[in-house]
């Protein structure tokens, strides 16, 4: 099933939109011996908000690297972007219009907010430009009054802003946010959520990871939860949240 969100702008409503830009499916990957995913499958059309769930351990972050090109131990179909990414290296899933926040959130702790944000910037691969460092900064107030401060004097949830903000100005087709909010202060937490919504509203497509699912839930267009390295529950976001089986496959 797939359901593009009604908040896109009109460029995602043409004839392309229910294009599939993620299309993975039987993924395995290993650690070593160590077997975590169990060919697990996963979709994101264009445009839409994917909200992956799971409890702690089933395999979220390791689909969601697997699907990057960063678990060397894998198998299984991956389409990117109409391409057979299967078996991609990072750079190139990159170099597709893929943008990675991961958990931890990747700032460079020796470059000051502003060349965090410059370094990284190019235009869309269809030569989209119009997150501009203006916009990214009336976005992310709290960043511009850091902008000379270097990226390891942050605070966690600034780090994390940056990160979002570096994403954005390289023009994604695709947003992949793992733990965004993990460990940050519930008013920077609901900030983030802020600027989740209004990536949404700008036609990015978006794959979420977080904790806490009801937010997962209300930002997403479309759910998928994880049970040891399978996919046991899918569908519409207001459907899966709706479904019985959802708390146990949750443990809530
Ligand atoms: N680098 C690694 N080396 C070995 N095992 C790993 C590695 N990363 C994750 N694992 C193991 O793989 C399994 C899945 O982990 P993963 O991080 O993908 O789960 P998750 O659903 O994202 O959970 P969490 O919320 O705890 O991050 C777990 O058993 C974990 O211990």
């Amino acid at each position: 099933m797939t359901h593009t969100n009604p908040h896109v702008p009109v460029r995602s409503l043409s004839p392309e939109a229910a294009d599939l830009i993620v299309d993975a499916h039987s993924i395995h990957a290993w650690y070593g011996s160590s077997h975590v995913l169990h060919g697990a499958s996963l979709q994101i059309a264009r445009g839409q908000t994917v909200g992956l769930l799971g409890r702690n351990g089933m395999g979220k972050s390791t689909l969601i690297r697997t699907l990057l090109g960063h678990v060397a131990q894998r198998d299984g179909h991956i389409t990117l972007f109409g391409k057979d990414a299967s078996r991609f290296k990072p750079h190139q899933v990159a170099r597709l219009g893929v943008a990675y926040v991961p958990e931890g959130r990747g700032v460079f702790p020796n470059l000051t907010v502003r060349e965090n944000l410059v370094m990284a910037a190019h235009r869309g691969v269809d030569g989209r430009n119009d997150w501009s460092f203006e916009r990214v900064m009336a976005t992310f107030p709290r960043l511009q009054e850091r902008l000379t401060n270097l990226g390891a004097q942050l605070s966690g949830g600034e780090q994390q802003m940056l990160s979002i903000g570096r994403a954005l100005m390289t023009h994604p087709e695709l947003i992949v946010l793992d733990e965004a909010t993990e460990g940050l202060a519930p008013l920077i937490v609901a900030d983030i959520w802020r600027v989740i919504g209004e990536i949404r509203q700008s036609g990015i497509a978006t794959l979420i990871v977080d904790r806490d699912y009801r937010r997962v839930l209300a930002h997403a267009d479309h759910a998928v939860v994880l049970q040891k390295g399978q996919v046991v529950l899918q569908g519409r976001a207001d459907d899966v949240a709706n479904s019985p089986a959802l708390a146990s496959y949750l443990g809530v």
